[in-house]
């Protein structure tokens, strides 16, 4: 299948700092993927690169199989980026208007407010606007026209809850028309409703590439939770004893008072659930509302990061 955007073996050094760290990555058409990772983990500058807003110091990113200067130049991508001041003293429908008439293959202006929900805002300042407001705008400069490939930084952030969930229909309309959508963010559950696939980005390294499924899958743990009577101060070492379970995940054991009142809810993480849950019953206790959950993907990225920078440490 032909790429959307292809990065091989690409790095960027800010002096000693390796923000991108021998990526390479291919994306496809009509896929919604989601870039994950801590702050500086290089999501931003696997953007800027992406968007030819900055060289690699080796390697080769391509975008439509060209360079991403020729892809942008010929229409084909639009981008929504962090930063990057709106212009003053011009009207949301001036300023949008203007994408329009940039982009080889434009929407009409009306159809691009109401997509991105600020045709009430038309006739606004732009430097007047709320900050969710303006993210709304810049929305609609990186969809004035039929791009391939949208590129998103954070795109939600400042969105209030009803902007997000008509951000992200919208999305969802463009990936369904066979466009490629990337974003970056640090709302998980927003990755883990809306991407097709996660990359989890750390010192500018590919540490999970798969469905939010896979991710969490990856991440290996799973929750057990319980009730425990016995719990009760009648056994004053069991607390000890569950926190010597087999295969628990570190510092993971909590212990709170249960909503009926008459014991404890045990909380665990573990990476064999089944044998964790088997040596619990060899405790000579009777857990009750026992539950084995998946980790969320959160947890599961706390979880693969962590173990990373263990490993790093
Ligand atoms: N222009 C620059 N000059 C020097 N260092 C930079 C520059 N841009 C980024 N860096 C460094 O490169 C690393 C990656 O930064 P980047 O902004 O790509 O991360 P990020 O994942 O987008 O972070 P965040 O989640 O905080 O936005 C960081 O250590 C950052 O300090």
């Amino acid at each position: 299948m032909t790429t959307t955007v292809s990065f091989e073996r690409v790095t960027k050094a800010y002096g000693e700092v390796r923000a991108v760290d021998g990526l390479t990555l291919d994306l496809y058409p009509g896929e919604t993927v989601a870039l994950l990772g801590p702050n500086g983990a290089g999501k931003s500058s696997t953007l800027d690169l992406l968007l030819g807003l900055r060289r690699p110091d080796s390697g080769t990113v391509s975008v439509f199989g060209t360079s991403p200067r020729e892809a942008i130049t010929a229409g084909r991508v639009g981008a929504m980026l962090q930063s990057g001041g709106l212009m003053d003293e011009v009207t949301v429908r001036e300023l949008v208007g203007l994408a329009c008439d940039l982009h080889p293959r434009p929407y009409r202006v009306d159809d691009v407010l109401a997509h991105a929900g600020i045709t009430q805002l038309a006739d606004r300042k732009v430097d007047k606007l709320s900050g969710g407001q303006q993210q709304r705008v810049r929305f609609a400069l990186a969809t004035a026209g039929a791009n391939d490939l949208v590129v998103l930084d954070e795109p939600t952030t400042g969105m209030d809850v009803t902007a997000r969930q008509a951000f992200w229909a919208t999305m969802r309309e463009q990936a369904d028309q066979g466009r490629a959508v990337l974003f970056a963010t640090h709302y998980l559950e927003e990755a883990d409703a809306i991407a097709d696939r996660v990359l989890v980005l750390h010192r500018g390294r590919l540490l999970a590439d798969g469905t939010a499924a896979e991710i969490k899958a990856k991440a290996g743990a799973r929750k057990i939770s319980f009730d425990l009577e016995e719990l009760r101060g009648g056994d004053p070492g069991l607390e000890r004893r569950l926190r010597e379970l087999p295969f628990l995940a570190t510092a993971t054991v909590s212990v709170s008072g249960s909503a009926a009142g008459s014991g404890h809810t045990v909380r665990l993480q573990s990476t064999d659930a089944d044998a964790t849950v088997h040596a619990l019953y060899g405790l000579g206790v009777y857990p009750r509302n026992l539950e084995v959950a998946g980790l969320g993907l959160e947890q599961a990225f706390v979880a693969i990061t962590a173990a990373e920078e263990a490993k790093a440490a």
